[in-house]
């Protein structure tokens, strides 16, 4: 039997709704920072699991001059640590471990920036499909899980929706949150909040209260589903118009059992340009080999990353024909200028919507 790596994250808690019977490994205690896995050994692998990588934002909200998963960091674009990490390093993992590998992957892209794409989804053979981006990130989900069916025939049992704008989400990480909800039917990484965090009912002027840090939870991707689950929760999410900002909030919205996995701080969300720094400097310390992607031309995604890099002062797709480069610093220096103005004293909060 496979044993999960030690490190890995782990599995300890239930979020709230019903906890099933089949779930008693679980304890209802908050996790120490390195707690153990309760559902390690039967673990055979990700052949009944898909992954969506979400990748079909367009920037309007960051106002950047490209969207946040096509700047570059490290030398590659964001968005090519997913690809990397689902289609050559997780398959690598799982032939040396004698596991199942991914059965297919999804990446959801504007079809704006998809014939950039094409060589990647043509090379890997059936293994990567495009799916289109919905209005938010609730569509783009259900866009992506209904090519999910009908590329795999019905035949996947999981989704692994994944962040593309989070390059650093890691193998063992991976491996829990996937056998945890291959236990428990719905997983999610996470990590206990370290900030304490004020709730404002006036818009941010003044305080009035503060949350019990205790309880709180904040929650990573890749978020792990039955599909099965998922498609039922899509429909209950329309029929009563509900919102959700998360993929296992469809599961919540059930009254069904979502198991949090412990993850890493590091896992973050690429959102503003301090998080390019932390990432990269991450990355640096993670010292990891280069990205290589086949279909990139010469087969290193790097020497591709500026192709992907897109002007978008034009709506023209043309505009893709030839790509256009552009230096990624300048990627970075407007993505600078626009977290300023986001930043403006006077903005409001928003919800959270996929095309931001
Ligand atoms: C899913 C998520 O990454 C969890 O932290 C987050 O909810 C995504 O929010 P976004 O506003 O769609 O980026």
């Amino acid at each position: 039997a496979f044993t999960l790596p030690d490190h890995r994250a782990s599995s300890n808690l239930v979020s709230r709704s019903r906890r099933t019977p089949s779930s008693s490994p679980v304890t209802t205690n908050l996790p120490s920072l390195h707690a153990t896995s309760t559902t390690s050994n039967d673990f055979t692998g990700f052949g009944n699991t898909g992954f969506l990588i979400l990748a079909g934002g367009t920037g309007s909200r960051m106002k950047s001059s490209i969207p946040k998963q096509f700047l570059t960091l490290s030398s590659h674009p964001v968005l090519h640590y997913s690809l990397h990490l689902f289609l050559e390093k997780l398959p690598n993992y799982c032939k040396q471990h004698n596991l199942s590998p991914p059965c297919k992957v999804v990446l959801v892209m504007d079809p704006m920036y998809q014939p950039e794409y094409q060589s990647i989804v043509d090379a890997y053979d059936g293994q990567l499909v495009f799916a289109n981006p919905g209005k938010e990130r609730q569509g783009s989900v259900e866009n992506g899980l209904n090519k999910l069916v009908e590329s795999t025939s019905g035949t996947c049992e999981y989704v692994a929706v994944h962040d593309s704008a989070r390059p650093l989400v890691t193998i063992p990480e991976i491996l829990a949150v996937v056998s945890d909800a291959q236990n428990c039917g719905a997983a999610v990484l996470g990590v206990p909040c370290k900030a304490t965090i004020k709730e404002s009912d006036d818009g941010g002027a003044t305080v009035l209260r503060t949350i019990p840090r205790e309880r709180l939870w904040e929650v990573h991707t890749p978020q792990v589903v039955r599909v099965e689950a998922l498609l039922r929760g899509f429909a209950k999410v329309e029929a009563e118009n509900l919102a959700v900002t998360d993929d296992v909030s469809i599961i919540e919205a059930l009254g069904e059992t979502v198991r949090l996995t412990r993850g890493e701080y590091a896992n973050l969300k690429i959102t503003t340009p301090e998080d390019m720094d932390v990432a990269s400097a991450i990355l640096r310390e993670r010292g990891e080999g280069d990205i290589v992607l086949k279909g990139t031309g010469g087969g290193v995604s790097g020497s591709s990353s500026e192709s992907v890099v897109v002007d978008d002062s034009s709506s023209s797709p043309s505009m893709l024909f030839p790509p256009v480069k552009r230096a990624s610093e300048k990627a970075y220096n407007s993505m600078k200028e626009v977290r300023f103005i986001d930043m403006d004293r006077d903005s409001k909060p928003t919800p959270s919507r996929w095309h931001e």
